[in-house]
């Protein structure tokens, strides 16, 4: 078995301010997971907002330097210090989708010419019948083609599409991983599921691994192999997805659930989320604790009792 992502121990601190008014965060604390080459799957991170996702998502991007710990992409190390051949490489292997795809895309310029600018840099060619075969099999990839997409700006396309094309877009340099933070959240509720279950038909057909990035529930459920669940910068709860999300553990974990059936329940009037099940949830927020192995192979966070 070897490994394609190893983050051991990663934390992430952000320090603001001057001399009288430095403010710390702790946006990512002592995370570690990893991901084998042998089995492409969907990992996902799921919390609330501040939760420190993004911020983990940029530094397995070599975006942003962990403040501890490490991250290995193939064995070597991930950094914002990378050299330019190296972090060629490197880019060409983990790619990002991004939340909202049309600030990923130049309203001002045809979408084709995003996707060959990627073509021309990962394939290191800018001969075009090449670099147009590069695009239209990476459209085909995601249910599009080059005949459908040549010509248009992005705003002539719905965000379904124009996600599909910044998927398409990630797709050409072939990468084994794409990191899509919250990549539905910005797409129309009806073409949501069209956008997931094209995540899974990239892991099922062309086995690519996926780091998915959200705060929803129910598409996490859908689709995750595995899941970690963060708390304020920690993994509260990490584990087989079914395993987590039938029956969570952690009381953070519990209230992320009971927050979805309440929206759910809302139309029949019924009460969000107990008040009791917040507060137990919020007690946990800042402790260390430690995760512990359970028999079902999951780990959650347990706290010595004060
Ligand atoms: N560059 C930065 N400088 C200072 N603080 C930051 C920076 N980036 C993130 N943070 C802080 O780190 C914490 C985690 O933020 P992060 O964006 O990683 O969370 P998130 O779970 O992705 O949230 P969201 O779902 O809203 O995107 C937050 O408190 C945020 O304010």
């Amino acid at each position: 078995m070897s490994t394609l992502l190893e983050v051991n121990n990663v934390s992430k601190r952000f320090t603001m301010g001057g001399l009288f008014g430095r403010r710390v965060v702790d946006a990512v604390q002592e995370a570690s997971f990893s991901l084998t080459t042998d089995k492409p799957e969907i990992f996902t991170i799921i919390g609330e907002s501040g939760s420190g996702k993004t911020t983990l998502a940029r530094m397995i991007l070599g975006l942003e330097d962990a403040s501890e710990g490490e991250i290995l992409f193939r064995g070597k190390r991930i950094s914002r210090h990378m050299g330019q051949a190296e972090r060629l490489a490197f880019m060409s292997a983990v790619q990002p989708v991004f939340q909202n795809p049309f600030e990923a895309f130049n309203p001002l310029k045809k979408i084709e010419r995003y996707l060959s600018s990627t073509a021309r840099r990962f394939l290191r060619t800018s001969d075009r019948a090449t670099i147009d075969r590069a695009m239209d099999e990476a459209l085909q990839k995601v249910g599009l083609s080059l005949k459908e997409v040549r010509g248009r700006f992005p705003h002539e396309m719905s965000g379904g599409q124009l996600q599909r094309c910044a998927i398409a877009r990630a797709l050409i340099p072939n990468p084994p991983l794409l990191i899509a933070d919250e990549p539905v959240s910005m797409v129309d509720a009806s073409l949501r599921m069209s956008i997931v279950n094209l995540l899974r038909s990239l892991r099922d057909d062309l086995g690519v691994s996926v780091i998915y990035i959200t705060h929803d529930l129910a598409t996490a459920y859908y689709i995750s192999d595995r899941i970690i669940i963060m708390q304020r910068g920690r993994i509260v709860e990490m584990g087989d997805a079914r395993t987590v999300l039938e029956n969570p553990e952690h009381p953070y974990s519990r209230l992320l659930k009971a927050s979805v059936l309440s929206t759910d329940d809302a139309g029949a009037g019924k009460l969000a989320t107990d008040p009791g099940m917040v507060d137990l949830a919020n007690a946990m927020m800042g402790r260390a604790g430690k995760l512990v192995d359970r028999q079902d192979g999951r780990r959650v966070r347990v706290y010595d009792e004060a």
